[in-house]
């Protein structure tokens, strides 16, 4: 990862608010998004387009050279394009949240999309970047200055997640949410935090609270101060290791 990007890194569990509350803080920031889990999405939809298999990796890994993503890093709203189909919404689809799993689990998979995504956000037209996934603390992004895990208790996070949704779609969600979860969680942890990384429990927090929490995260450890001369221009306080959490 490039230096001159400031990168917030940031991981958690399905709708712990990751990427919400990353648009918001990047937004504040001046910061460009990666919503990582986006392209694994359009992944998964790219391989359902050409009828394949999203079990069968070698057909998932034979599909790699042709899975053109472009992903936005607009902090807007970031559009996600598979080609020229413009892919945004329909990889929030349960059909996609069904079948990513699978398609995140293989390893060829894992090192190419962590490649394209090292290239989009050293080429980031903004000053810094808030990645968001599973192993972005970990993997991704391990020596970012910022590195934060965002939480919430299962119960909070599936009804904010059933909440989006409408009709039909919202049934099943809660146990889709927990099949995922465990499933990804087989493949890295990102339910408790590595060594060095900053833990925002938003279970009690609303949105704006959360989003709060994050930025005095960044604030605490010198990363706001990158968004004027790319350089920080605070002295990197000691990170305090849980934010946000009302007791
Ligand atoms: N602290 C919060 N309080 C209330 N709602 C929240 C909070 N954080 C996120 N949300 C909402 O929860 C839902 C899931 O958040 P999302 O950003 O999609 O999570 P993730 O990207 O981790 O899956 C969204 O509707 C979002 O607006
Ligand atoms: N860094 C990441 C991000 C997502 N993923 C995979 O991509 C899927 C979708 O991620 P997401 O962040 O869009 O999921 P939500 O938390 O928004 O529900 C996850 O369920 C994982 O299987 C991953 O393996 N590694």
């Amino acid at each position: 990862m490039q230096q001159q990007t400031m990168v917030v890194a940031i991981d958690g569990p399905a709708g712990s608010g990751k990427s919400s509350v990353s648009k918001a803080v990047a937004r504040r920031l001046g910061f460009g998004i990666l919503d990582t889990g986006a392209a694994y999405r359009a992944l998964a939809w790219s391989v359902l387009d050409a009828g394949l298999d999203p079990e069968d990796a070698g057909a998932v890994i034979a599909h790699l050279p042709a899975f053109a993503l472009d992903l936005g890093t607009d902090n807007t709203g970031a559009i996600v394009h598979v080609g020229r189909v413009d892919v945004t919404a329909a990889i929030r689809e349960p059909r996609i949240s069904a079948v990513v799993s699978a398609i995140a689990r293989v390893p060829e998979v894992r090192r190419e999309l962590i490649a394209r995504f090292r290239v989009i956000a050293a080429d980031a037209p903004q000053a810094g970047i808030v990645i968001e996934g599973r192993d972005i603390t970990t993997v991704v992004a391990p020596d970012a200055p910022v590195r934060i895990l965002l939480t919430a208790d299962e119960e909070v996070r599936i009804a904010r997640r059933t909440a989006e949704l409408v009709g039909s779609s919202a049934d099943g969600a809660g146990e889709q949410l927990r099949r995922r979860d465990r499933a990804d969680a087989q493949v890295v942890d990102f339910m408790t935090a590595a060594e060095g990384v900053t833990t925002v429990d938003s279970t009690h927090l609303d949105f704006e609270q959360t989003v709060d929490a994050v930025i005095d995260v960044i604030d605490a450890l010198g990363g706001r101060g990158f968004r004027a001369g790319g350089a920080s221009d605070q002295n990197a306080a000691e990170a305090p290791t849980e934010q946000g959490a009302a007791r």
